[in-house]
């Protein structure tokens, strides 16, 4: 029994439902600044910075990012901030990064993340300039297993872009920042700061949208992992108006399936767009990413 009632946790927790004992039996555990012994910055954004702690009766390392309130307040996006805390604290998949828990005090709002030891992705990108093949196969098959995660549960991230994304310790992605994340279906109009690169076409025209937004910005991160720069990276004008039209170009050092996954990504009728198991069972992503199957088939 005691073998089954572990199993029975262990498979309970690896479904990422919230429900666990942890959460059924304790009420969410309050937190204060005190409990943490603060590092050093790890980074900073528009509303805050993270720093990394350590919570000191446990001895836990996280990532503690502070969020000023009357930056938020100024910046019209506490929306955005109790969405991304209600939606990431739900989220638990390898390549989501955790939100553990929150707290705040008169002028700020706190938020307890799983620290990625790697840091930003497009730290790393810029480094490299562009990925080998096998690296970026990689790091599509994790995301699209993210995204399936995400959609299985009607949230849709919005905001997939290398910046969004940070490397763990043994270089796995984990998606985080879901200040743009909503649930299907959505149209929500928010002005839109940062990069237009990762638009889909139906979120220039302000229509109805659904999870299928990611699966174009999956497409536009793949480009740039292997081309080392956005396929319609463009004039405020054009690029817009290339996203529209889906018009770019692949250069010919992209592989023959590299760019048939592309083309199946980057395609302007949502419904048109390849799904996320295909594109887990693509040559490409098969070719560089199902190991074992491949030697098996070798020795057999
Ligand atoms: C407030 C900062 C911010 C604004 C907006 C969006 C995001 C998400 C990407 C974030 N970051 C965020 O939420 N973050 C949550 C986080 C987090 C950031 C993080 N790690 C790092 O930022 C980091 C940076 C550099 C690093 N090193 C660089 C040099 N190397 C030699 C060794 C490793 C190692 C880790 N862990 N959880």
């Amino acid at each position: 029994s005691l073998l089954r009632n572990s199993a029975v946790e262990l498979s309970r927790r690896s479904e990422g439902t919230a429900n666990d004992e942890q959460t059924q039996s304790q009420p969410q555990k309050q937190f204060h600044l005190g409990q943490f012994e603060i590092g050093r910055p790890l980074g900073k954004g528009k509303f805050g910075r993270v720093y990394l702690a350590r919570e000191r009766k446990s001895g836990f390392v996280c990532a503690l990012k502070v969020l000023y309130k009357n930056e938020i307040k100024k910046g019209g996006v506490e929306k955005q901030v109790q969405r991304e805390i209600e939606i990431q604290s739900n989220l638990r998949h390898p390549n989501v990064l955790r939100l553990y828990g929150h707290f705040h005090d008169s002028k700020r709002i706190f938020l307890i993340l799983e620290f990625a030891g790697k840091g930003e992705l497009y730290k790393h990108l810029q480094k490299e300039q562009r990925f080998p093949e096998w690296k970026a196969a990689s790091y599509v098959a994790q995301m699209a297993l993210a995204l399936q995660f995400c959609h299985k549960k009607h949230v849709i991230h919005r905001d997939i872009k290398p910046e969004n994304i940070l490397v763990g310790i043994h270089g796995e992605l984990k998606i985080s920042d879901f200040g743009w994340s909503v649930h299907a279906p959505s149209n929500r109009r928010k002005t839109m700061c940062g990069t237009l690169d990762y638009l889909p076409p139906e979120m220039i025209d302000g229509l109805w949208y659904s999870e299928k937004v990611d699966l174009w910005s999956l497409g536009v991160l793949m480009y740039e992992f292997l081309v080392g720069v956005a396929p319609f990276e463009d004039s405020m004008v054009l690029t817009p108006r290339r996203i529209k039209r889906a018009e770019y170009t692949i250069p010919k050092s992209v592989s023959t399936e590299a760019r048939d996954l592309i083309t199946k990504l980057l395609v302007v009728d949502p419904e048109k767009r390849i799904t996320l198991e295909a594109v887990q069972a693509h040559p490409w992503i098969v070719k560089y990413c199902v190991k074992g199957e491949r030697l098996s088939t070798e020795k057999s």
